[in-house]
């Protein structure tokens, strides 16, 4: 089906026609048209046409406004200013283009002209560590903008880029080997997430004690290492049960956060093992990266430390260690060569901004970068508490990520059970999971990745303002309407007039492509949650403002009813596109 062209992108043709038809000495010429607040739409472009054509913008936009055809889409034009036009769209034109709108299944978003590859690393916990709030930036803001441009018709390529390599798994291994049953399962094969991690907790500060206080043992570690590098296959064997092990709590936290994270796609650090040699090669034989006190290194202009010395990339250390700008390097080559990637997004901590610049800097130098293949960094600011420092407990530790979670749940679990005390337990869980988790993604997606934001549950799970949980209940309401309204069911009538916040209304939901366009290319999942929160406080005031099943006449019920349909679709996609849930009550 041919998209369903949005009620701004018809109007934009029938002005230009108009100016067209008006002014044939200006050619082709855009009329720039924008949302207004006086009217439906403003149009700016007759004030750059009349410097052009040394007229009088006034007069031109008046002739322009004169041309266009009455009785059709457009109900008013009126010339305003210096030499706008304030254009009202007609009630029939709104509702036309809802219904068309509604007869489609992709609510007449259209797919991107430029579609292409695009990379995502995102979600990237590292093994044998937990996961804290800075991994579930990354996993919220990544799983929203794969949902969103996937959506577009991009195809996307994710890649979990977990931190499964490094010196501190000489430690790790070399206590298993020394006590090989400390990371068996207690009852066979089945392990839960909670348990896998503690295993390796308790793992991991053993060894790290041992390490600490046995030198012996820790030249024992120091050994492990290079057997681990030089690819031992026993100790090899032994790695990977690190990593399988982290993988069920991983996927065990992104299940509850529900995601899908599917396993060929995670691939960490340690994938680009085999690259690491070859990156090194090309970028010293290319004069990118030069030997500096025996490191591979590549400098920049503008990165200087406090000092005003030059701070280098260092690609591969004095002792012929690498580390991770060789790892990321060679990631590059990999997704630009072989994934074949137009576009490279990293959703990572801003705090390893410098990091990416470098990285990037680096691999434009080397060609894999240019001006058809992009990397991007979408840096995300740092969570706070509610004392609007770094989040931390009471005892000065990082948070765990699934403390969090679950505590999230149990908030929204109670606001659940407080609003339909008729509930089952399981529908109360079902639910209170569905409003948890959506308020956490929700509060993480609304501010614009960038800024650092509060983490206040209290405020998450609140029925009022800007948050899932008040999108959620529109959407909730809007389902028990439709279920109220019985044998009547929605139905778009041209024919019948809009109140003025039924108008507001539904030009909102013509904005619904615009909207998935702006956070698709720009990365910025906050502008269609900021969109959906407006057409939630939208239906509201339209809701208080127009009776729906007792209104005066039987196809203004229907009418009204197909305006909440609509909006009850576009809220459930937009909610999905945000990896957020729309349960049909609340
Ligand atoms: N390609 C990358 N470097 N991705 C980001 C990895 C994030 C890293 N594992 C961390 O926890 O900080």
């Amino acid at each position: 089906m041919a998209p369903v062209p949005s009620l701004a992108s018809t109007v934009q043709q029938r002005l230009a026609d108009a100016l067209s038809a008006a002014l044939p000495e200006a050619g082709p010429a855009d009329p720039l048209l924008r949302r207004s607040d006086r009217a439906d739409f403003q149009a700016n472009g007759i004030l750059a046409l009349a410097k052009k054509l040394k007229g009088n913008p006034r007069e031109l936009a008046g002739r322009v406004a004169a041309s266009v055809p009455a009785g059709g889409v457009l109900r008013e034009v009126e010339v305003s200013g210096p030499g706008f036009l304030n254009i009202t769209v007609s009630d029939r034109a709104i509702t036309e283009t809802l219904s068309a709108r509604a007869a489609d299944d992709r609510l007449g978003v259209p797919l991107a002209d430029a579609a292409g590859t695009t990379v995502i690393d995102y979600a990237q916990p590292n093994v044998a560590k937990e996961m804290h709030v800075g991994h579930l930036r990354s996993a919220v803001i990544g799983d929203a903008m794969v949902r969103i441009l996937e959506y577009t018709g991009e195809k996307v390529v994710r890649r979990h880029h977990i931190g499964d390599w490094g010196t501190q798994f000489g430690m790790l291994i070399q206590f298993l080997v020394e006590h090989p049953h400390e990371l068996d399962h207690r009852d066979g094969d089945t392990v839960s997430g909670e348990e896998a991690m503690s295993n390796l907790d308790r793992l991991y500060k053993t060894s790290r004690a041992l390490f600490d206080s046995d030198p012996e043992f820790k030249e024992r570690a120091r050994r492990r290492v290079v057997d681990l590098q030089s690819g031992d296959e026993r100790t090899l064997a032994l790695w990977q049960r690190f990593v399988d092990e982290s993988k069920i709590y991983f996927y065990s936290v992104f299940d509850k956060l529900d995601m899908a994270i599917h396993d060929p796609d995670v691939v960490g650090e340690s994938g680009y093992n085999h690259m690491l040699d070859e990156t090194c090669r090309i970028l010293e034989e290319s004069g990118v990266a030069v030997r500096s006190e025996g490191a591979l290194c590549v400098f920049f202009d503008d990165v200087k430390g406090p000092d005003g010395k030059p701070v280098p990339l260092i690609v591969r250390k004095s002792n012929g260690g690498y580390g991770y700008a060789a790892t990321d390097l060679s990631a590059i080559r990999d997704r630009v060569q072989n994934l074949g990637a137009d576009r490279l997004v990293y959703v990572v901590d801003a705090r390893q901004s410098l990091h990416f610049k470098m990285v990037f800097e680096t691999a434009r130098r080397a060609g894999w970068l240019n001006d058809r293949v992009k990397a991007v960094q979408l840096a995300f600011g740092t969570v706070l508490g509610k004392d609007g420092k770094p989040f931390k407990t009471r005892e000065g530790e990082t948070v765990r990520l699934v403390d969090l979670l679950d505590e999230a749940i149990e908030r929204a679990s109670s606001v659940v059970r407080e609003k339909a005390q008729d509930l089952s337990a399981e529908e109360v869980a079902e639910r209170g999971t569905q409003v948890g988790i959506g308020a956490v993604k929700y509060a993480d997606l609304s501010t614009s990745a960038a800024r650092d934001y509060k983490f206040d549950l209290d405020q998450m799970v609140s029925l009022h303002g800007d948050t899932s949980v008040y999108l959620q209940y529109a959407y909730a309401r809007i389902q028990s309407i439709l279920r109220k309204a019985g044998d009547v069911g929605p139905q778009a009538h041209a024919e019948v007039g809009l109140a003025p916040s039924e108008r507001a209304l539904g030009l909102h939901i013509d904005r619904f492509g615009e909207a998935v366009d702006e956070a698709a290319s720009g990365y910025e999942p906050h502008k269609l949650a900021a969109y959906l929160y407006q057409l939630a406080s939208l239906y509201t005031t339209f809701y208080s403002e127009c009776p729906v099943l007792k209104a005066d006449t039987p196809a203004r019920v229907e009418n009204r009813l197909f305006l909440c349909d609509l909006t009850a679709r576009t809220l459930q996609q937009g909610m999905a596109l945000l990896g957020i849930r729309t349960p049909a009550r609340l």
